[in-house]
């Protein structure tokens, strides 16, 4: 139990350093896109993601995906 606890605890680490790396990287797209004209948000992009996590994950998925976009681009 406590070998499968600190996997756990790993993998939670690891969700947690990738979540901070998309959002940086998804607010420099937002940025480099902005600064040549373009739109802050590209809908059909995000259409994408959220179907790509409901397929592997249902209903979670797109609430996970939800937020994952929300991390990246901040407050409408
Ligand atoms: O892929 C992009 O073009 C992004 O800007 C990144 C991202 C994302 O976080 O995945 C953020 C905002 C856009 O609306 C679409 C996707």
């Amino acid at each position: 139990m406590a070998e499968i606890r600190v996997r756990i605890d790993e993998i939670d680490q690891t969700l947690i350093e990738l979540w901070q790396e998309r959002a940086a990287l998804s607010r420099e797209v937002g940025a480099t896109r902005m600064a040549s004209g373009g739109t802050r948000l590209v809908l059909s992009r995000e259409q994408e993601i959220l179907e790509r996590f409901r397929v592997a994950l249902g209903a979670d998925g797109t609430q996970l995906a939800l937020l994952l976009l929300r991390a990246g681009r901040g407050p409408l």
